[in-house]
């Protein structure tokens, strides 16, 4: 049986982590985290009584094998890295960490042998979206990419916005912007990752949606992705998962193992 610890349980993908866990026959929820909280009964969030309810990380004293991590990016750095210390292996979703810090973590956990995950996007259909992306940019030598969040999210852009471009540069390796000379007062041509635009929206009746535009002469690609139900994230979490406890060291990317 495989114990788990749902930090940010009560948030929207983390009452789903929450269901897949309890739903799940090799899982055993063990624990729950988020810091915002008044009550620790258990009773109080539709939990099992025998369920650990923590608001304070420092308290957390039961033994896990699983961190799954859906709270927010101002907080997933140290949740992670408390995770770590603690020899429990990570499985983050949660977005905003920058490359210094994702480096950081996965020197931590790579030094204690310690297999984990930093996934943007648990989606299959972001997943496939990333790697056809990263495949088309091998024949396109420009893209663009537009992300629809809806309006409750923190970040932008959004973590697979982010690790979509990455993917791209990767291939690309260019560093200068397409026409250095163009003028922009507005700011209408969004966010720039070494030449590679990146535009958010963010608007009520959406979940969460990405397009890769590519462009040539002559021709374009679209790749795109829509999420319309949290609980699709699930099918990835829960791969994850498994796949992590029998590797020894974090891996950036869900794309990375399926
Ligand atoms: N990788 C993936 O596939 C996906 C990633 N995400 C990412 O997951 C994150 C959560 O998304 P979502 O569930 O929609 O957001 P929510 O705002 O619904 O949930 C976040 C939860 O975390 C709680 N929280 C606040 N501070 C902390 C802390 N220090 N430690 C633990 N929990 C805390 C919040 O409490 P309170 O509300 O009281 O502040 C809230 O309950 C986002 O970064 C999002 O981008 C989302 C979907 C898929
Ligand atoms: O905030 C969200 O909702 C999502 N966040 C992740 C991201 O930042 O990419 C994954 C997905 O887009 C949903």
């Amino acid at each position: 049986m495989i114990k788990v610890i749902v930090s940010g349980f009560n948030g929207s993908m983390g009452q789903k982590a929450v269901a897949m866990v309890n739903q799940n026959k090799d899982f055993q929820l063990v624990g729950v985290f988020n810091p915002i909280i008044d009550s620790v009964d258990p009773l109080d969030y539709g939990l099992e009584p025998d369920i650990k309810v923590y608001k304070d990380l420092s308290k957390i004293d039961i033994d896990a094998d699983i961190w799954i991590d859906f709270s927010i990016p101002s907080a997933v750095f140290d949740n992670t890295k408390f995770a770590i210390s603690k020899g429990i292996r990570p499985v983050i979703g949660t977005s905003g960490l920058s490359e210094e810090q994702t480096t950081e973590l996965k020197l931590l956990a790579d030094a204690k042998s310690l297999g984990g995950i930093i996934a943007s996007n648990f989606g299959i259909s972001a997943v496939l979206m990333m790697k056809f992306a990263q495949t088309a940019a091998k024949y396109f030598d420009q893209a663009e990419i537009v992300e629809t969040h809806h309006e409750d999210k923190l970040d932008a852009p959004s973590g697979t916005a982010l690790n979509t471009a990455r993917l791209i540069h990767e291939v690309q390796q260019k560093d200068e912007p397409i026409n250095p000379n163009e003028s922009d007062p507005l700011g209408t041509r969004g966010g720039d990752y070494h030449g590679i635009k990146i535009h958010a929206i963010r608007l009520p009746g959406f979940i969460a949606d990405e397009e890769v535009i590519f462009g040539s002469d002559g021709e374009s690609l679209t790749v795109k992705q829509s999420t319309t139900d949290r609980a699709s994230f699930m099918k990835g979490v829960q791969l994850a998962i498994k796949e992590v406890m029998k590797r020894d060291k974090l891996v950036i990317g869900l794309e990375k193992i399926i």
